[in-house]
């Protein structure tokens, strides 16, 4: 063995020694913890109040730290600092004390690890030498030291390996995103300890970490203020549901799911949305013109709703035409008015013709008037009308009259242009919502708004949403209140942090959407404008994103180093932005393959098998994950072609799916079509996704 070999051995064996302390000691914690629940479910049999709280506090901790200390098993100690004065901090996934108090483990959130991220040699922080420890489960397998102060190191003092960042870099991208808590580096470390309350914007290119960053950042707030964060829940919400799945595992692995993980499509209650509309028709329905479009859809007559009103009334006849039950609609809902509150003003309406009419009429034995509506009231006939003419209506409904080119022409004549209203035309599809709807639908949800509820009965005290916090919630509703946290009821608007990923495609119809989650927020959103698909007004995309952040104070970040793509792949992907916008500055790509993306051209006939055999091609070369791009109108067409593949590693995503999505191999199919479909911005994404290879295939000439 040479020395340095020797040298290597006998460091890991040092670290082995405190990682098996560290585990012993864990061992010893979890079993203090179910001790301490069964203990506290003891204390409830005591029956006093005090004694309940007490049982509360206890379980409820407790629980929680068996949890922590289940999730955090793998890797649990990542790094490790010598410090100027001889003091020495092993930093992990969550901190762990000794017997005596003494810190084993500090939690990597814990502002004495931030040195860990933050420390150069020009700028040490008191750090002489910082220490990456990679392990499989319980046993390390590997360390790499940066000695940031060799002034201050003393003689006996080691250094060991050469980058375990590009190592970390260099493993196979699974179906799930992983966390990158060992190798945060420093710049990104800055953003996601941002402070708590503000309203944090990270921008950067393809690959540099915005992602993980946002998502280490909704780790971070739930460590330095978890009563804030977990009580009023941080809602995370990325573009699609395909990305919404691969981001999935992160925040769990960092032994933290008091989180909500949304796709723009399944924001609102009730409804999944995955289609995609054309991005010309999405900047459209994008627009915040669809607002006053919507409202004047809320305001009209009911399709197939009743034309008349006829009503016997002791042998008169009362007939209220089309025109009369027009006014009184119009007068019970003037501009501004939600038609599901003000159903009363339009009953008054009808009750108020309908006696004018009984008295013109000299209808004879006319009782007093409130007994004339009371009666009315009563008749089956004139509730069925009400039921038909001023129904309660869902967004739902509404969105479905758009359908329809004359109500469309209609509402949005004079607001739209007749190209954009020509676009929308047969854009909306009764029951089938793209994602871009959703956000009309949680738009109309407050035009319609709700009708008057009887006075709710009130709330459970000790329920946590409501704001009463860990120490009065029953433990045994413990599993519930997480639950709680993740699935906010459909009405719940006030998240206390809202992580926007993507954001760059984010709408001005999104925005209003997001920020009614939002209104007490603090905000973390990430995202590159040279990425956007959005065609519309960019003053006013501006304009929406700003209302929705509100005013908090903003802190912005740009990160500047590309982790995903291969030099080589991303210098193709930069050509391509680089023609619509010829001074943008891109991130720097740090690892190099060696490989050249592949260029391939087939005739149009032989594309299927063309991309069977580039997709089975990749699948053999990289050990990772393969994904395969097309157009959005050929999704399902190149599905077909590589059917019966290996779906485990192999996904097929149309170029709006791909975003924010990562892949060792990429075959992209027809790089044209893509951009004549969404734009060169979309093609560049497309082309940014693979960290080793990518293939493109167009059709030959
Ligand atoms: N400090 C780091 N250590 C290890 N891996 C990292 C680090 N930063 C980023 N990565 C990895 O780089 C890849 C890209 O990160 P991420 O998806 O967060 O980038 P992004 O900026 O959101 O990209 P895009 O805008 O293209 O969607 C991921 O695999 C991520 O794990």
């Amino acid at each position: 063995m040479t020395d340095a070999a020797t040298t290597l051995q006998q460091e890991i064996a040092a670290e082995q020694r405190h990682v098996d302390r560290v585990y012993a000691r864990l061992a010893v914690l979890r079993q203090a913890a179910a001790r301490a629940e069964k203990e506290g479910y003891r204390l409830a049999r005591v029956g006093n109040f005090g004694a309940l709280v007490e049982r509360d506090a206890m379980v409820f901790h407790a629980a929680r730290r068996r949890h922590a200390l289940d999730a955090e098993h793998e890797g649990l100690v990542f790094g490790r600092l010598d410090l100027r004065e001889g003091q020495v901090l092993h930093v992990g996934r969550l901190g762990v004390r000794g017997e005596n108090a003494e810190p084993l483990v500090v939690d990597w959130r814990a502002p004495a690890a931030a040195a860990f991220y933050q420390a150069t040699a020009a700028d040490p922080r008191g750090v002489v030498r910082r220490r990456m420890i990679q392990s499989s489960g319980e046993k390390v397998t590997n360390i790499e030291d940066d000695l940031l102060d060799p002034a201050a190191a003393p003689e006996s003092m080691r250094v060991v390996g050469d980058g375990a960042l590009l190592a970390t870099l260099a493993r196979a991208t699974g179906r799930g995103m992983r966390d990158i808590v060992a190798t945060i580096q420093r710049e990104q470390d800055q953003a996601i300890r941002s402070p708590a309350s503000s309203v944090t914007i990270v921008s950067g290119g393809p690959g540099t970490g915005k992602t993980a960053v946002a998502l280490h950042r909704a780790a971070y707030l739930l460590y330095s203020d978890r009563s804030r964060f977990a009580g009023g829940g941080i809602l995370v919400v990325g573009p699609s549901s395909v990305f919404v799945e691969y981001i999935a595992s992160v925040l769990p692995s960092l032994g933290e799911e008091a989180a909500a993980l949304h796709s723009l499509g399944s924001i609102v209650g009730g409804v999944t949305a995955t289609r995609t509309d054309p991005t010309a028709v999405a900047s459209v329905k994008g627009s915040l013109r669809m607002r006053r479009v919507l409202e004047r859809a809320t305001h009209d007559a009911v399709p197939g709703g009743p034309t008349e009103l006829r009503l016997l009334y002791r042998g008169g006849l009362l007939r209220l035409g089309r025109p009369e039950l027009d006014a009184i609609r119009a007068r019970a809902l003037p501009r501004g008015a939600r038609r599901n509150e003000v159903r009363r003003a339009g009953i008054d309406g009808l009750f108020d013709a309908l006696w004018a009419q009984a008295q013109r009429h000299k209808i004879g034995g006319l009782p007093a008037q409130v007994d004339f509506e009371d009666e009315l009231a009563e008749r089956s006939d004139f509730r069925e009308f009400l039921k038909a003419w001023w129904p309660r209506l869902a967004p739902r409904h509404v969105l479905a009259w758009l359908a329809d080119p004359k109500r469309l022409n209609s509402y949005a004549g004079g607001l739209l242009s007749t190209a954009e209203i020509a676009l929308l035309r047969g854009a909306f599809t009764p029951g089938d919502p793209t994602v871009a709807d959703v956000a009309l639908l949680d738009e109309l949800d407050e035009l319609l708004g709700r009708p008057p509820q009887p006075a709710k009965r009130q709330r459970d005290p000790f329920h946590v949403v409501d704001g009463v916090r860990e120490v009065s919630t029953y433990a045994d509703r413990q599993r519930a209140a997480r639950a709680a946290a993740v699935q906010r009821p459909d009405d719940y608007r006030e998240y206390a942090h809202v992580v926007v990923d993507e954001s760059q495609d984010v709408s001005p119809m999104q925005w209003r959407m997001l920020g009614r989650r939002g209104r007490l927020a603090s905000w973390t959103v990430v995202g590159d404008p040279a990425q956007s698909a959005w065609t519309g007004d960019p003053g006013e995309l501006a304009r929406a994103r700003d209302k929705a952040l509100g005013g908090r104070r903003r802190h912005e970040f740009t990160l500047t180093t590309n982790y995903r793509n291969s030099a080589e792949i991303f210098e193709v992907a930069a050509r391509v932005i680089r023609e619509v916008s010829p001074d943008i500055a891109l991130p720097r790509a740090v690892r190099s393959t060696g490989v050249p993306p592949e260029e391939l051209t087939v005739p149009a006939a032989e594309l299927p098998a063309a991309t069977r055999e580039a997709a089975e091609r990749l699948l053999a070369d990289v050990e990772g994950t393969v994904g395969v791009i097309t157009s959005v109108p050929r999704r399902d067409e190149v599905a077909e072609w590589v059917a019966g593949l290996p779906t485990d590693r192999l996904q097929v995503v149309t170029s709006l799916q791909a975003k924010g999505m990562e892949y060792d191999g990429v075959v992209l199919i027809s790089p044209d079509e893509i951009r004549t479909d969404a734009g060169a911005r979309t093609l560049y994404v497309a082309l940014s996704r693979a960290t080793q290879r990518l293939t493109t295939l167009g059709p030959s000439a």
